[in-house]
């Protein structure tokens, strides 16, 4: 037992004993249960580390907890596979299908085809299409708001000056993306539709952690504890997404025409069967389509929303903050227009809360796991190949020798002579390199538009009235989420509905 748990590669990181069956799994809990971050940077310290190593079950991990190590490994080629886990397996029907975790010259080609396409559609550049349907998705929510639900489902979300976070802001990000694949949106009679995507999606993001969870490490347990384990919520969550998606892709398949390319799915279909003729294979697939749709979309209804919802939980413990959003949106904007995206560069204050919340909260603290994809080294140390490394984002985003304050939040930090200075912001919310996350300015934009509409037209408060004295707990899953909750919002410019 004692050297079967001091076994390790030659020259892998120091870390934790290899204990049976789970490895070091527990250990690293127990540094911090519910914050793989700060747990790695527990285990950092006590073995004078920047470069934690150790086993999960018998498969290597290593922890990065230094920021330019971080940004090293991000942008190096030969840790951009990802490892072959259940969790890819379950989402997939056992096969290695969308983007999150694939990787190779399959991941390559159905990242780049997507988005090639999708780079005019608000995934490259502005796309005013989808900024007119984001923003008439919340002339809607404003007009629930103003006018009362109509049924059950719409009081689910809205309830007189009530409004439940984050599924508040399902409808225009989920929406958004369903403009971007089919060129049209739902109706308002089909936002339950949306709402349930949106509650599938967090409730996949919850079924996991960012190291894959005890399921990863011991797949029976699927057979045992199917829920407990998260295997449940992680086959039945994506599969209500996954099925969403079917229905829409079998229309446009039994519709599509050849001659005309109306959105992405036909171009999808296009590449398929061409592919097909010419060469008799292919990596296009109607099961790989579904998968892309569920890959782009369930961080949409998740992630953004989380941010956004972790902002708008700051500012009920500093109010200030909402103050100053105010004044500057008021003062750029006036009182008869909705924002749009032409005020971002005028708005840096309410561009710089974004960021701030983006670093002092970050979302995916150990970003999605890297799989080494040959031997290789980091700061002296030898990594295997099939090593699984995790980047802690957290270390770079609350580092004192980058920040000087990490522990405050104070969005000026970003703000030169009352203008935003991008080049100040050095955290990396979103990733690096090829693996960077494929919806960063969807996201961005989005996330801008949305939070300059809704503050512009609401002031927010807790339910009692009474500011929050801090942040709640967190949930930690595959990204970092807040249990859903209920605020009140007060209408100010109602002019422009
Ligand atoms: C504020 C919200 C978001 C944050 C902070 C975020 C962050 C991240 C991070 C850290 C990764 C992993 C990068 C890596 O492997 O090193 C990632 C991957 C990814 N994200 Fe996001 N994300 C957000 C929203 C979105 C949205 C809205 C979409 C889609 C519309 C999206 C789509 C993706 C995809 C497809 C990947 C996998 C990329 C790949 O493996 O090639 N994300 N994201």
């Amino acid at each position: 037992f004692y050297d079967e748990a001091h076994k390790r590669h030659e020259n892998f990181p120091p870390g934790p004993l290899k204990l049976p069956v789970y490895g070091g799994y527990w250990i690293i809990l127990s540094k911090a249960y519910k914050n793989l971050g700060l747990a790695t940077m527990r285990l950092a310290k006590q073995f004078n580390t920047k470069v934690v190593g150790l086993y999960l079950g018998s498969c290597p991990q290593v922890l990065v907890n230094d920021p330019e190590l971080v940004k090293e490994v991000l942008l190096r080629e030969e840790f951009d596979g990802r490892m072959d886990t259940i969790l890819g397996r379950v989402r997939g029907g056992w096969k290695k299908l969308g983007l999150f975790f694939t990787d190779g010259f399959f991941w390559h080609t159905q990242r780049r085809f997507s988005l090639r396409y999708m780079r005019d559609s608000g995934f490259g550049r502005r796309c005013e299409h989808l900024e007119e349907a984001m923003t008439q998705d919340f002339k809607e929510l404003m007009d629930i708001v103003k006018n009362g639900p109509k049924n059950d489902d719409e009081k689910k979300i809205i309830n007189g000056d009530l409004i439940y976070l984050p599924h508040f802001f399902d409808v225009p990000f989920l929406n958004g993306m369903i403009y971007v694949f089919t060129k049209s949106s739902l109706p308002r009679e089909k936002y339950p539709m949306l709402w349930e995507v949106g509650r599938n999606s967090l409730g996949f993001q919850r079924c996991s952690n960012d190291l894959g969870g005890a399921l990863c490490i011991t797949p029976w347990l699927k057979n045992i504890l199917p829920k407990f384990s998260g295997y449940h919520d992680c086959l039945e969550r994506t599969a209500t997404i996954k099925q969403f998606f079917r229905e829409i892709i079998q229309d446009a398949i039994d519709t599509y025409d050849d001659k005309y390319e109306r959105h992405f799915i036909d171009s999808y279909i296009k590449r398929m069967r061409q592919e097909l003729k010419e060469n008799n294979r292919t990596t296009y697939s109607v099961e790989q389509l579904e998968m892309i749709c569920t890959d782009y979309t369930f961080p949409s209804g998740s992630g953004a929303e989380m941010v956004m919802t972790f902002l708008i939980e700051r500012m009920l413990i500093q109010g200030e903050i909402q103050d100053k959003i105010h004044e500057e949106i008021d003062r750029v904007v006036g009182f008869d227009r909705l924002p749009t995206l032409d005020d971002r560069c005028n708005l840096p204050y309410t561009e710089a809360c974004l960021r701030e919340i983006m670093r002092s909260d970050t979302l995916v603290p150990l970003g999605i796991g890297h799989r080494t994809l040959t031997d290789t080294k980091i700061d002296g140390y030898t990594i295997p190949e099939n090593t699984s490394v995790s980047v802690n984002l957290m270390s770079l985003h609350l580092d004192k020798k980058t920040w000087g304050d990490p522990e405050n939040f104070r969005p000026e930090r970003f703000i030169k002579d009352g203008k935003l200075d991008v080049g100040l912001d050095k955290s990396l919310p979103f990733g690096a390199g090829r693996r960077l996350c494929a919806g960063e300015t969807f996201a961005r934009q989005g996330m801008f538009l949305l939070l300059a509409m809704f503050m512009h037209s609401y002031h927010v408060s807790t339910v009692d009235g009474k500011p929050l004295k801090s942040r709640s707990k967190r949930i930690e899953g595959l990204i970092s989420t807040r249990p859903e909750f209920w605020v009140r919002i007060t209408p100010r410019n109602q002019s422009v509905l």
